[in-house]
C-alpha cells in the first residue's frame, strides 16, 4: 500500500487529476493556509513585542549612557572637559567636598589660574542643601563640573581615576561640626573614617598616584593647654568624636604614605569663616538670629572665662591650600607598591590672633547695625574646647602662608555677602 502522502500527492500531480485528490487537496490547502496565516500572525506579533522591548531597553540604556549620571558618555565628557589644564605646568585636581564652603573657594581659585578642577560632592543635608546647590551653580558658571557622589563609592572613584590622571586630590569632603557628633556619631565614622579610607584606596591604586592635600582640624589639639598650638604638640586628648575622627585621619593617611608612597599634606584649619560659609557655624547662625530678632546662646568656659577662637578668613585658608598643592612632593608608588619615600606633612592654618566669642558677636552687631539678644550659658561638656591659637611658623616657612585678614575685616565681608545672598536691603538690617 502506498503511503498516505503518495496517495494524496502523485509524483506528477499535474498529470494526474483525480477528483478525490483535488477535494482533499483543496481542504488541506485551506486548512494549511489558515494555520500558516495564524502562525505568521503569531510570529509577527512575537517579533513586534520583541522589537518593542529591545527598543525600550535600547532607549533606557541610551538615555543612561548619554545622560549625566555617572558612567555615561556625557558624564565622562564633562569630567574630562573640567579636568583640562589651561596653563603651563598646571595641575589637574580632584576636589572632594567641592560644594562645601572651603571646597567652593579652593575650586574657584584653582580654576582661575588655569588648573583643571573636577569637583565631587554628595550634597547631603547636614545643612541647607540649597546653599550647596547655589555654590554648585557658581562653580558651573566657571566651567567646573561637580560629580554628585559619595567618597564611599569605590567604583565611582575608580572610574574617575580611569578617566583623568589627576595630579592632586584636594580632599575636603567630611562630616564637619564639633557638637553635632553627639547627635549623629555614625556620620563622622562614615565620612571621616570609612570615606577617607575608600578615597585613599582609590588614590593608592591610581596610576599615576596623585598627591593628597586634605583637611584636618585644629580640634585635634583637644585639651592641649600649651599655646600657641604647634604641630609637634600632643594631639592624643581629643574632646569630641569629630576631633577623634580627624586625628584618626592623620594616622590613617600616615599609613598610606608609609606603605604605598602617597604624598600627604594634612592641614589643621582653625575655625574658618567668610562668604558662602557654613550655616552651622556660630558666626553664621548668630548673624541669622540677630537679623531675625531671635536670641543667641553664647557658651562660657570654666570660671566664667570667655571662649576664644583663632578665627581664620577663607581667602587666607585658600592661599594655604593652594600653597600646599604647589609644594606637595610627588607620590612615589605605582601598582599599589611604594617605590621610594614620599612626603608626609602637617600644617596649622590659623590666623594667630584669637578673639573671644563675645567680641566676635560685638563685631557682628556693628556690621549688622543690630543689637543681639544674648543668652550666656556655661559650656555644656559638648566637645567644645576653651580656646584655639595657631602657631603658623611651619606653614609660613614651607608654604609661604601669611594670613592678612583680621576678624573685623573678614566679618564685614561676610555680612555684606550674607545680606546680598539672603536678599536683605541694608535698611532692613537696621532696626
Ligand atoms: O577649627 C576647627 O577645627 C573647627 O572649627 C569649627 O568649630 P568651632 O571652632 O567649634 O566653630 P563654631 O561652631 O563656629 O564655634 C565657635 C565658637 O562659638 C561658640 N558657640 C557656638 C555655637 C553657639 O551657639 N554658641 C557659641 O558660643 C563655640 O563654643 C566656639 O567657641 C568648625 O565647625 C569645625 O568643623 C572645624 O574643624
Amino acid at each position: 500500500m502506498r503511503p498516505l502522502e503518495e496517495q494524496l500527492y502523485p509524483s506528477t500531480p499535474g498529470k494526474f487529476k483525480d477528483k478525490t485528490y483535488y477535494s482533499v487537496n483543496r481542504q488541506f490547502h485551506r486548512c494549511f493556509a489558515s494555520t500558516s496565516t495564524m502562525f505568521l500572525w503569531a510570529l509577527f506579533l512575537i517579533a513586534l513585542t520583541a522589537s518593542y522591548l529591545s527598543f525600550q531597553s535600547f532607549m533606557d540604556s541610551g538615555t543612561r549612557y548619554l545622560s549625566s549620571t555617572w558612567g555615561s558618555l556625557h558624564w565622562e565628557k564633562q569630567v574630562r572637559d573640567s579636568a583640562q589644564i589651561h596653563r603651563v605646568n598646571g595641575m589637574s585636581v580632584l576636589v572632594t567636598g567641592a560644594a562645601g564652603f572651603v571646597g567652593t573657594h579652593v575650586s574657584l581659585a584653582l580654576k582661575k589660574r588655569g588648573d583643571g578642577v573636577v569637583g565631587l560632592d554628595n550634597f547631603n543635608n547636614y545643612y541647607d542643601p540649597s546653599l550647596k546647590k547655589a555654590r554648585k551653580n557658581l562653580l558651573n558658571s566657571q566651567n567646573i563640573f561637580i560629580v554628585e557622589g559619595d567618597i564611599n563609592d569605590a567604583r565611582m572613584l575608580a572610574k574617575l581615576f580611569d578617566i583623568v590622571a589627576f595630579t592632586h586630590v584636594m580632599h575636603l569632603a567630611a562630616q564637619a561640626g564639633v557638637r553635632y557628633a553627639m547627635e549623629n556619631p555614625q556620620s563622622y565614622v562614615h565620612s571621616n573614617i570609612a570615606g577617607l579610607v575608600t578615597l585613599l584606596e582609590a588614590c593608592k591604586n591610581a596610576n599615576p598616584q596623585p598627591a593628597i592635600v586634605w583637611a584636618s582640624s585644629s580640634s585635634v589639639y583637644g585639651l592641649n593647654e600649651k599655646v600657641p598650638f604647634s604641630e609637634s604638640d600632643r594631639t592624643d586628648q581629643p574632646a569630641s568624636l569629630y576631633a577623634a575622627t580627624k586625628k584618626a585621619g592623620e594616622e590613617i593617611t600616615h599609613t598610606y604614605n608609609h606603605i604605598y608612597g602617597l604624598s600627604v599634606t594634612g592641614l589643621r584649619f582653625f575655625t574658618v569663616y567668610g562668604p558662602w560659609g557654613r550655616p552651622d557655624m556660630a558666626y553664621f547662625s548668630f548673624t541669622r538670629n540677630i537679623l531675625q530678632g531671635k536670641p543667641i546662646t553664647i557658651y562660657r568656659g570654666k570660671n566664667r572665662v570667655d571662649l576664644a577662637r583663632d578665627f581664620t578668613y577663607i581667602d587666607d585658608i585658600v592661599k594655604g591650600c593652594v600653597g600646599s598643592l604647589d609644594t606637595a612632593g610627588k607620590s612615589t608608588g605605582s601598582g599599589g607598591k611604594k617605590r621610594g619615600p614620599a612626603t608626609y606633612r602637617i600644617f596649622n592654618l590659623g590666623n594667630t590672633s584669637p578673639v573671644t566669642v563675645p567680641m566676635m558677636v560685638g563685631m557682628l552687631e556693628k556690621h549688622l547695625k543690630v543689637k543681639a539678644k544674648k543668652h550666656t550659658v556655661d559650656m555644656l561638656g559638648n566637645g567644645d574646647v576653651p580656646f584655639t591659637h595657631a602657631n603658623i611658623s611651619s606653614a609660613r616657612k614651607e608654604l609661604g602662608y601669611k594670613p592678612t585678614t583680621d576678624l573685623q575685616t573678614g566679618l564685614r565681608k561676610f555680612v555684606r555677602w550674607y545680606l546680598s545672598y539672603y536678599g536683605y536691603s541694608q535698611e532692613k538690617s537696621v532696626k
